[in-house]
């Protein structure tokens, strides 16, 4: 709640309604604003900037930051204002400022194409020069962006630096990675990175964004081999996670990328939440429609993956679930290769949602997603080697019902943190040498090469043995990463398909590894709960796992929902949540060999607030997609039938050869070539004798 008071010089202390012919006739002049946020009440000196026809659309620029926001019809008229910045935030219009201040922003050094298109996102900073940097290794490698270590010479300290992919002539692109700038200046807390500035110049075409630097991100550390969290290590880290959520939900923002590799760490245990790359603001009072096509798959939750489009802080504690759960299995706990698949592993372990939740919810893509039978919950089955507390909270944090899962706050006040072991002093945790996600990608790229140096070696001692068997069967399954032996220390046969959820504790490998388990009991759960898939780790970074179909920079073709499509699950793939689609992209036509069921998906109306997602969708491709739900039943643990990219059979090059005729006819054809070939040959013979030139073609 907050009001606005009066104007400055003429009415100070006076109340005063904010009606449109009140503002209109203070029309740049200056106000007495108060706005109270959250705890926080906040005082600014504010300036009416304009009025569009009787449309009212006023804008109120902070005097002091020359912020600005705009003012919605239904707060016209009211002296109290909630949340103004909210109604800034949520408008792409917004990042401008007024020329003026555009041009002391480029005097100041900024470059024109980004004070133009987001001033707000600059607005009060100076830019730094690349000089005054030293730059060190790569240490992170993201779809949009690619993140270094470097020396701030000036300070004296290492920051890393997030080189940002976006096309500064599209002021779209520009507006999207402001926004990332922007809602990290309005965060202010430990557990939430903290943006030190921007390094630009007037002629720059790029910008980097000046981080603190983070030696590890749960991602890398879980990859580890050898690393091993303890019950109070848990729960620290869930603690910190949960207290960085809080704050940005109670300052209106929803992160909507909450994944292990967004979780970084530093030497001194502390937990910071990253990548507000996907971040949006919300107001949970005022809903408007925003993209269903966020999070990172693996966390993503199922009304998201039911085309939602109105949603709130719940999409943020689904992921921190996933992240609960995985912190004690050692490896993620819902890792489909599909959209489709996704909604599967979700409604094995978490149940199907009820006749209630379809009826109230009314999703989008509930007709085509529902599945043919009821799946029982199972999650204190799947997590019962685990002290009851954190299976509880578990169970609250992947409810259904987004409703159900509560809020960052009470998940913090819940019996996990309140019982024994107590989450411990993030200074008392063990250090580690620089783990990042980077680190195991690398480590995976590498054994991966050995393997094929290996394999190589290996196929050409037993080469001409297999050429000498014909009917021979070639298997090469592309879908298995030689990954998941790092990370889970098995499947050295890469022909293997079955998912074995191995516990952590009998098998010394990386991940998260917190208690000893009382039987084996639970592996045989895994393998039944989660279909006997093998499992990839989805990221951001580009198409390491072969057969995902990644266009380039690793961006996933993304054909959102918005739009009147038809959807195909073969090519409803999603591991990345997709920020912008390159044209390169669109070309890309998917060839899919799986059965087809078509189905016309409604566009929903898109909020003006939300212009920015909405256009972002727009300029992707809309092409038909097809879905067909009940395969991921009958696939059986075979990833033939999950063609993540939509390419299908034919491109995973799965050859099952084989006698294709009955030995009887064989032998009659066998005679038949022989026989041809003795005659061509006396024909040839004869040809010669006389002089005249063999023609193949003669018969
Ligand atoms: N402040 C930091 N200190 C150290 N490392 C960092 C920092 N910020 C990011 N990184 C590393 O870079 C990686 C990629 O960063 P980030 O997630 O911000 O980029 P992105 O392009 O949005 O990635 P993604 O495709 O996963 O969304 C992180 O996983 C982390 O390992």
């Amino acid at each position: 709640m907050g009001c606005i008071c009066s104007k400055t010089s003429a009415v100070e202390d006076s109340r005063e309604d904010l009606t449109k012919k009140s503002l209109s006739s203070q029309r740049g002049s200056e106000l007495r604003v108060s706005r109270l946020n959250s705890s926080k009440r906040n005082e600014g000196i504010w300036e009416t900037d304009k009025l569009v026809g009787n449309d009212v659309k006023i804008s109120l620029i902070d005097k002091k930051t020359n912020g600005s926001f705009q003012l919605r019809d239904d707060q016209v008229g009211n002296k109290e204002i909630e949340k103004p910045e909210l109604a800034v935030l949520n408008n792409p219009g917004l990042g401008k400022v007024p020329k003026a201040v555009e041009g002391e922003q480029v005097a100041a050094g900024w470059p024109s194409w980004l004070s133009s298109v987001a001033g707000e996102a600059i607005n009060g900073w100076i830019p730094r020069s690349a000089n005054t940097f030293e730059r060190l290794n790569r240490i992170g490698q993201g779809t949009y962006s690619t993140v270094y270590k470097a020396r701030d010479v000036t300070h004296q300290k290492i920051v890393a630096l997030k080189r940002v992919r976006f096309d500064n002539l599209d002021p779209e692109s520009v507006k999207f990675m402001a926004r990332e700038i922007l809602l990290l200046r309005r965060l202010d807390h430990p557990n939430i990175i903290k943006l030190e500035g921007l390094i630009t110049s007037q002629t720059s075409h790029s910008l980097y964004l000046i981080f603190e630097y983070m030696e590890h991100d749960l991602s890398g550390l879980a990859s580890r081999p050898g690393i091993k969290f303890s019950e109070p290590q848990v729960k620290c880290y869930m603690q910190q996670l949960l207290s960085g959520l809080d704050h940005c939900h109670s300052r209106g923002v929803l992160h909507r990328d909450i994944k292990g590799s967004n979780l970084l760490i530093d030497n001194n245990g502390i937990l910071k939440i990253a990548d507000f790359g996907l971040a949006s603001f919300f107001d949970p009072d005022h809903s408007v429609p925003l993209t269903s096509r966020v999070v990172t798959l693996w966390y993503r939750p199922p009304e998201l993956l039911l085309g939602a489009t109105h949603y709130g802080v719940a999409v943020d504690l689904w992921s921190s679930g996933c992240i609960l759960g995985e912190l004690y299995t050692g490896r993620p706990i819902l890792p489909g290769k599909t959209e489709v698949e996704q909604l599967h592993r979700i409604f094995k372990l978490c149940g199907s949602p009820s006749e209630d939740y379809w009826l109230k919810e009314r999703l989008p893509h509930a007709a085509v997603f529902r599945p043919p039978h009821r799946y029982r919950r199972s999650i204190t089955e799947t997590f019962k080697e685990y002290p009851s507390v954190s299976v509880r909270l578990i169970e609250t944090l992947l409810s259904i019902d987004p409703a159900q899962r509560g809020t960052a706050a009470s998940a913090l006040k819940s019996e996990f943190f309140t019982t024994e072991p107590f989450a411990c002093d993030p200074s008392s945790l063990p250090k580690y040498p620089p783990s990042k996600e980077i680190d195991s990608k690398l480590r995976d790229e590498e054994t991966r090469r050995q393997g094929a140096i290996g394999g190589r070696e290996q196929k050409a001692r037993s080469g001409a043995r297999k050429e000498k068997e014909p009917g021979m069967t070639i298997l090469s399954n592309p879908y298995v990463d030689p990954r998941m032996s790092t990370r889970q220390g098995q499947h050295s046969n890469s022909n293997s398909q079955s998912e074995v959820f191995h516990h952590p504790h009998r098998e010394p490998v990386s991940g998260f590894l917190v208690y000893p388990p009382q039987n084996q009991s639970h592996v045989k759960d895994m393998e039944n709960n989660f279909g006997g898939h093998i499992y990839k780790r989805p990221s951001h970074s580009g198409p390491l796992v072969p057969g995902i179909q990644l266009s380039r920079g690793g961006k996933e073709v993304d054909e959102g929902p918005l739009g009147s499509n038809r959807i195909n699950l073969s090519k409803l793939s999603g591991l990345v949540s997709s920020r912008t689609t390159s044209s390169e992209d669109r070309e890309k036509k998917p060839v899919s060999l799986l059965p087809r069921k078509t189905i016309e998906v409604k566009k929903p109306v898109e909020s003006t607030n939300n212009v920015l997602e909405s256009r972002r969708h727009d300029k992707k491709r809309h092409s038909p997609r097809i879905l067909d739900f009940n395969q991921i039943d009958n696939a059986r643990g075979s990833t033939q039938e999950l063609t993540p990219g939509g390419r299908g059979y034919m491109e995973n090059k799965i050859y099952l050869s084989g006698p294709l005729l009955a030995s009887s006819n064989m032998d009659q054809m066998l005679k038949e070539h022989d026989r041809k070939i003795q005659e061509f040959s006396r024909r040839a013979r004869i040809d010669k004798s006389r002089g005249g030139k063999f023609r193949a073609h003669r018969k």
